[in-house]
Order: structure tokens, then C-alpha cells, then sequence
């Protein structure tokens, strides 16, 4: 449960107010006019900025600090969202392309590391949410229940190499868990930035992981999102790694389900950092020099890359092998926002 789960808009723009060293973006760009002419607003989903702006508010140490309540919270709270978004993605303006997975049998790259010395593994991964519900501070346990339920229906049309089975999180041993966690396939229920803003509200209902039969395609199910889809294997075949997750998206989007989107601004996910192509392609690669360097971060921030540790993001890394993934996700299309993470692991 989240500990601010009972505070009101006041109380928490209060804690805000008080956290003067906080670097959030949410601090940055939440002035006391914008939130008094937001805090009584409701969005079509009965989200409210509360609901926002709570994580932010109970951890000052956040990166981005707001979330969206659910997809109408990007229209009804634009006012709030769109400086953050804008700060984030590194845009001017918002004004997103369509989308665009380029061709995948002329990419142009597979391998980024043929010698098989530097990259552990490869991933890349989307979010998707259902257009008709709204994001965890808004969800009931029935509506997670539902949205599981429409999410297996549609995963078990896939076909070929991407078909496979789905194991729900209720009923699943402690051990596999922590097997399935340990092996970087599964989340977990850690994350008190995430659970502060209702992410773990009704925890295990309605999660799970499904796996295709060679464990090369994952979607997590509740999670952040509603929906994960997930591309990965060991080594550095990049080229196989996308090229397989953009046939997934493509079935999926054929099965069924409808995601939420708005113009200019892609498909609408939880947080605020993975709008638009929602896509973060990641290697973990053994770099403990270039990694200690004093310039590591600004070498990082130049490339648009970021850099976690190895157990996901707020982690940290473990024997020099850092996750290093594309940092912006929107105002680029797939193709391009992959590009750049191509381009940032190469050098
Ligand atoms: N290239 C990779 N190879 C193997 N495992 C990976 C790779 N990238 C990420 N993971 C694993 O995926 C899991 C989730 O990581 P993490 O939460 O940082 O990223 P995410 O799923 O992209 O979501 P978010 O950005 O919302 O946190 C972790 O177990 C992490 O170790």
C-alpha cells in the first residue's frame, strides 16, 4: 500500500514544497498557480492530480516524480504533463510521428558484438495500455482481473515461434519467482517509486508473464503497464532481438485488444518517460572502465543513452555490466529511437 495513499492534493503539494534539495522534474515544473488551478480537476477516469503527482511527492529523490493517473490524464492534465514530458524527451514541441518500425529485412546491423566478449544480452521492449482503462491509481482489482483476462484471450491467437503459455503471478511458487527474477525475465514488487504511486495496489492480482515456448518473446502483464511486450536472448543480436518484437506488436495489434494513443504524443503509458514509441532497447555490456571514468554520465547524456545496473532501473551494476538503452522514447520514431541506442553502444 502506498504510504501516501490517504494524503490529500495539499497535503502532498506541502511535502513537495518542503523538499527544497529534490531535482524531480514534478519539482522543476509544478508551480503553485498550475496546481491550484489543477488539484480540483477529474479526469474522464476519475484520476485526479493527486493521484499524479503522489510518488513524486513522497520520494523528492524521483527522476521524472509524476505519473499519469490513466490516458485521459494527458489530456485533462496537459497543462501539468506536457513541461515535464517536453523536459524529459528533450523536445520543443510535442509533436510525435507515426509509427514507424522501419523495414526488418534490410535493417542495416545485427550483431553489435560478434565476438561475443562485451554484450551479456539483448533487449527491447514496449508498453501498451488498454484504451478503455485507466492506470494503476485508478484500477480496481476487478478491473485488473478483466484486463488480464482480455490480454490472455489475445495471446493466445499468437502464432509460431511467439506463441506460448502464460503463468499468472497469483499461485506461482516464491521460488520460481525468484528464479524467473534472477534470470532478468520477471518484475518483481520493489520498486517504491512505483509502488508509491499505486503500481503494487492489489498485489498479485491480475499479474503475470507469458512466455513464448523459446523464452525469446516475454509480455508482462500488469506490471507498470498494462502491457509489456518483451524481445530478448543472450548475446548481441540486435537485429533478431527488434525484428521479432516488431512481428509481435504488429499480431497483437491484429488480435483484438486497442491501445490507447493521442496525437502527438504516440501510445500513452503510466509514466510520462516511455510515451510515444514507448520503446527501450537495452544491452547489458561489460564496460567497468569507460564506466569509471569521471565523464561517464555526461558520455551518456551527449549519446542520449542512459546507463542502469543490471537488475532494472534504480538498480545498480554488478562486476562492470551496466544497462545501457536509449533514453528518449518520443518526438522519434521505433526505428530511429533504436538507432540511437545502436549508435550509443557502438561508440
Ligand atoms: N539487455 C538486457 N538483458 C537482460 N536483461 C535485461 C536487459 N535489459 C533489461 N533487463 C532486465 O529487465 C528487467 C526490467 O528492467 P527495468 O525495470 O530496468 O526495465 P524496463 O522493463 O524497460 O522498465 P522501466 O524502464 O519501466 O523500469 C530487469 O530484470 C533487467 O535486468
Amino acid at each position: 500500500m502506498a504510504q501516501g495513499a490517504n494524503l490529500t492534493a495539499d497535503e502532498l503539494w506541502a511535502k513537495l514544497e518542503a523538499a527544497k534539495d529534490s531535482k524531480s522534474l514534478l519539482k522543476k515544473h509544478l508551480t503553485k498557480t498550475l496546481f491550484d488551478s489543477n488539484k480540483d480537476k477529474v479526469s474522464k477516469f476519475k484520476g485526479t492530480l493527486a493521484d499524479c503527482m503522489r510518488s513524486g511527492c513522497m520520494n523528492p529523490d524521483s527522476g521524472v516524480g509524476i505519473y499519469a493517473s490513466d490516458p485521459d490524464a494527458y489530456t485533462t492534465f496537459a497543462e501539468v504533463l506536457d513541461p515535464v514530458i517536453k523536459d524529459y524527451h528533450k523536445v520543443d514541441s510535442l509533436n510525435h510521428p507515426k509509427p514507424d518500425f522501419g523495414d526488418v529485412d534490410n535493417l542495416g546491423f545485427g550483431d553489435l558484438d560478434p565476438s561475443g566478449e562485451l554484450i551479456v544480452s539483448t533487449r527491447v521492449r514496449v508498453g501498451r495500455s488498454h484504451a478503455s482503462y485507466g492506470f494503476p491509481p485508478v484500477l480496481t482489482k476487478e478491473d485488473r482481473v478483466e484486463m488480464e483476462r482480455k490480454t490472455v484471450a489475445a495471446l493466445e491467437t499468437l502464432k509460431g515461434e511467439l506463441a506460448g503459455e502464460y503463468n499468472p503471478l497469483t499461485g506461482m511458487t516464491a521460488d520460481k519467482q525468484k528464479q524467473l527474477t534472477d534470470d532478468h525475465f520477471l518484475f518483481n514488487d520493489s520498486d517504491r517509486f512505483l509502488r508509491e504511486a499505486g503500481g503494487y495496489n492489489d498485489w498479485p492480482t491480475g499479474r503475470g508473464i507469458f512466455f513464448s515456448s523459446n523464452k525469446k518473446f516475454l509480455v508482462w502483464v500488469n506490471e507498470e503497464d498494462h502491457l509489456r511486450f518483451i524481445s530478448m536472448q543472450m548475446g548481441g543480436n540486435l537485429g533478431e532481438v527488434y525484428t521479432r518484437l516488431v512481428k509481435a506488436i504488429k499480431a497483437l495489434e491484429s488480435s483484438g485488444l486497442e491501445f490507447a494513443k493521442k496525437d502527438n504524443l504516440g501510445y500513452l503509458t503510466f509514466c510520462p518517460s516511455n510515451l510515444g514509441t514507448t520503446l527501450r532497447a537495452s544491452v547489458h555490456i561489460k564496460i567497468p572502465k569507460l564506466a569509471a571514468q569521471p565523464d561517464f554520465k555526461e558520455f551518456c547524456d551527449k549519446l542520449n543513452i542512459q546507463a542502469r545496473g543490471i537488475h532494472g532501473e534504480h538498480t545498480e551494476s554488478v562486476g562492470g555490466v551496466y544497462d545501457i538503452s536509449n533514453k528518449r522514447r518520443l518526438g522519434l520514431t521505433e526505428i530511429q529511437a533504436l538507432q540511437e541506442m545502436r549508435t550509443g553502444v557502438e561508440e
